[in-house]
């Protein structure tokens, strides 16, 4: 980026004083004084295990030429480079970065998609239709980032990353030729005390569905509705055409819809309650449904390659963006029958064996109990689950799980997540101790085979026409983590593998 003077970027912050040179150029941004190079500005934030105010020393010594600092945390310590005292420096970064990054989002169709279940499915399948149908673009998920046809692993342990990140991706996105962004929008990212998506001037806001999550940090329900309702606000920074997306099966859509500006278009899709874009599901089976759509822009049957009825759910709400954004729908549902599910996430393998097959990275109770309950009913035979419990980490969820996974599978194989530093056989036990409580024999209810490559093989060999394999814990993770060393791992790959010994071979799914 050319450098921008310390005060062109500071039009929407809650500037409080500015004590020095305001026409000091910038070079780059970051709120990391580790991260700081010559030319940077640095935004000191308190975190909760540390101050970023006590490193400003640190930053000016790698070579910042201006800092931001919180008036409720900075000492008043003469500092030797321009500062910029702001009312809450956390709330601060958006509005900086969107403007050193020159508000990459207003050269975008900026869509943020919100909810408690299914972002980053939807995130990623809105991101494949769109592209499918024409467009160039680039994505923003807990998974994946994307720029035109580079895609690489989301490595930020954060599913909306911090502004800065976020501005430098939209903008490496316009710079790559992209004219469509998609971006994940956690309810931590869009709540107001951090506000990490300001200044994306999102085009188009969708709210998949609210369920109870994440109340430690927003405190009530109504809060964390409040904070994700922030998307459909953030609509406001858009001058020109927006739309307010939202899943009419959800009881609060309307809340959503009247957070957002009053000439937004509104387009509700749903499965049960009367939407514009109606789904009504034909057909639904562990590893695909198909939905008949009926639309201002015509009626057709969709084909959705992803397990569940809630990826239907998905699938309808990345069709509703596709329509609002001028996709015909004869266009949309070619486009959507060859979406593929984000690496890691309810992913079908189909090899042409008779039996169903998915990869999940569902690894605490609360996903054990959600993916079974969703499954179980479109399973004609058993459901056999391949999973492990990490090491040095949780020790009581082993059991619960063992004993979720217990009441609602047939077959259990107990098997290696990332034992560490402990000792693997004792992981399975804990877990097992769980499967015991709900009815579960070693032998005909469940399997300890610490080897994963063997366990995995274990499941497939026992499957039998119609059963579901299960394979949980690792998605889309690259390795299994042991006390010396990281076994590399793909459990796709691994899956197929061992169907292909089996005798199943087709890979075109
Ligand atoms: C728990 C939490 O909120 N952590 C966030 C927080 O970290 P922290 O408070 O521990 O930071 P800290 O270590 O105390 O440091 C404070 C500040 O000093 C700086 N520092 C620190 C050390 C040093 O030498 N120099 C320095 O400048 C740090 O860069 C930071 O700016 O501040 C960091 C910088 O802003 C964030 O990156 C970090 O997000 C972490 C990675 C995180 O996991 N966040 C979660 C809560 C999150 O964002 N989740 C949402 C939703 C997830 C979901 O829906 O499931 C998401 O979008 O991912």
């Amino acid at each position: 980026m050319t450098a921008k003077t310390l005060a062109s970027l500071l039009n929407n912050v809650a500037v409080q004083r500015l004590i020095g040179e305001p026409l000091v150029p910038v070079q780059s941004l970051t709120y990391d004084s580790r991260r700081v190079e010559p030319g940077s500005l640095f935004v000191a934030i308190r975190g909760q295990h540390s101050d970023g105010h006590q490193f400003i020393d640190q930053a000016i010594a790698r070579g910042a030429v201006a800092v931001v600092v919180d008036q409720r945390y900075w000492d008043e310590r003469p500092v030797a480079v321009p500062v910029v005292v702001v009312a809450d420096s956390r709330v601060a970064l958006a509005p900086l970065a969107a403007a050193f990054y020159d508000y990459p989002g207003r050269e975008l169709t900026t869509i943020g998609i919100t909810g408690t279940k299914g972002k980053s499915t939807t995130t990623d399948v809105t991101a494949q239709l769109l592209a499918a149908t024409g467009r160039m673009v680039g994505m923003i998920s807990t998974v994946d980032f994307q720029i035109g046809n580079r895609r690489w692993p989301n490595d930020t342990r954060q599913s909306t990353p911090e502004a800065p990140e976020v501005q430098a991706l939209l903008r490496e996105m316009v710079t790559a030729g992209c004219d469509t962004a998609v971006i994940e929008a956690t309810s931590h990212a869009l709540s107001p005390r951090w506000g990490r998506l300001v200044g994306c001037a999102f085009a188009v806001a969708v709210m998949l569905n609210i369920g109870h999550e994440h109340l430690d940090y927003h405190g009530t329900f109504e809060q964390y509705r409040a904070d994700k309702a922030q998307l459909f606000a953030l609509l406001g920074e858009r001058s020109g055409s927006r739309w307010a997306i939202v899943n009419a099966d959800d009881p609060n859509h309307a809340y959503f819809l009247d957070a957002a500006p009053a000439d937004a278009v509104r387009l509700r899709y749903g499965l049960h309650e009367p939407a514009d874009v109606q789904g009504q599901i034909l057909h639904s089976g562990p590893m695909s449904s198909v939905v008949r759509v009926t639309s201002p822009w015509g009626t057709t049957d969709l084909t959705v390659p992803l397990p569940g009825r809630f990826n239907a759910s998905n699938a309808l709400a990345a069709l509703t963006v596709a329509l609002s954004q001028g996709v015909a729908l004869e266009a949309a549902a070619a486009a959507l029958a060859g979406v593929r599910a984000p690496r890691g996430r309810m992913v079908p393998i189909d090899a042409g064996q008779p039996f169903a097959v998915i990869v999940d990275y569902a690894h605490n109770p609360d996903s054990f109990e959600q993916i079974f309950a969703m499954l179980r009913p479109q399973v004609q035979g058993r459901m056999i689950a391949v999973f492990g419990s990490a090491g040095e980490r949780d020790v009581a969820k082993r059991a619960i799980q063992g004993e979720i996974a217990g009441r609602m599978c047939d077959l259990l194989v107990l098997t290696d997540e990332d034992p560490r530093g402990e000792d693997r056989e004792a992981i399975i036990a804990q877990i097992a101790a769980g499967a015991e409580r709900a009815g579960k024999r070693p032998g005909s209810g469940y399997l300890c085979i610490p080897d994963r490559a063997q366990a995995i093989r274990a499941a497939m060999a026992a499957a039998q026409p119609g059963d579901l394999v299960l394979l949980l814990g690792k998605g889309h993770e690259g390795s299994i983590i042991y006390a010396d060393f990281s076994l590399p791992w793909n459990e796709e790959r691994e899956a197929r593998q061992a169907l292909a010994e089996l005798g199943y071979h087709r890979s075109h799914d």
